[in-house]
């Protein structure tokens, strides 16, 4: 997709820990309006920390970062915390409060919204939970509404995860590993499921992932990086399982 407007742009991001691990070496990508982009690399290219600076959890070195047109680097206080309440975050531990209902925990995705502190979902206002009901419905998990979070499988917790990210009315997602932890099968449908999700709603979405097969059966770009560098960035379309190997055999590499 080249059409659509930028929704993530970093140019010459930078980020070193200690003296010599270079997380980010001089990153240049852009993302657009309802692009799906998989990053994919070894363990340690940077994956995570990319992501990490889109919603400014971390800082760069140096570079600029814009996402949805603000500038992540200098954005601090409430601009910063009206730009992550239009990001939607899915993490590989799904992050729910496993004592609450799994109403409760969809309905804090709209907490950036509505003002709280909400104690039970009654104090919610009516088109706030009928909106809540609507997502776990598109996750198949209506039913499963008034359990505890806590005693879902894994992958039924992330499709809460990825419910109360929706109810958060994202224009951007960002997953970091969103299937790691699940077992194959689990992991393709909750990825099936992510990526019908940001399609219908038009969606931007970046996504972590370390299963090259899901990366081309479900994304449409991959980004690859190795030390910190963007080693490859293609449509899915034109990678294959052979080339994307190519980003975790040891050094020297080449990706053909
Ligand atoms: N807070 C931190 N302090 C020190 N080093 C860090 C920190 N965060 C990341 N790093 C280092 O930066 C490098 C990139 O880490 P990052 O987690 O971004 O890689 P990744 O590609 O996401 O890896 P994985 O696939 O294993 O999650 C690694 O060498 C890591 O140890």
């Amino acid at each position: 997709m080249t059409g659509g407007l930028p929704v993530v742009e970093t140019r010459g991001l930078v980020k070193t820990f200690g003296d010599d691990v270079h997380a980010c070496a001089s990153i240049d990508l852009t993302v657009r309006q309802g692009e799906i982009v998989a990053l994919l690399g070894p363990s340690g290219s940077g994956k995570s920390t990319l992501l990490r600076h889109l919603n400014g959890l971390t800082r760069p070195d140096s570079g600029d970062i814009r996402v949805l047109g603000v500038d992540v680097v200098t954005a601090k206080g409430a601009a910063l915390r009206a730009l992550r309440r239009r990001v939607g975050v899915v993490f590989q531990q799904f992050n729910l409060v496993g004592r609450l209902t799994v109403m409760e925990n969809v309905l804090n995705g709209a907490l950036g919204r509505v003002r709280g502190p909400r104690y039970g979902i009654v104090t919610w206002p009516k088109s706030v939970r009928v909106e809540a009901f609507e997502h776990l419905d598109r996750v198949g998990l209506a039913d499963r509404a008034y359990q505890r979070a806590g005693s879902l499988s894994g992958g039924q917790q992330q499709r809460v995860a990825i419910a109360r990210a929706l109810l958060q009315r994202p224009e951007l997602v960002l997953a970091d590993e969103p299937v790691a932890s699940l077992d194959p099968e689990t992991a393709a449908s909750v990825m099936d499921l992510l990526v019908r999700v940001c399609r219908e709603d038009g969606l931007t979405m970046v996504c972590t992932l370390h299963q090259i097969e899901l990366a081309l059966q479900w994304t449409r770009r991959v980004v690859g990086l190795r030390r910190g560098e963007v080693r490859l960035d293609e449509p899915t379309g034109a990678l294959d399982a052979v080339r994307l190997r190519g980003l975790y055999l040891s050094d020297p590499v080449t990706v053909p």
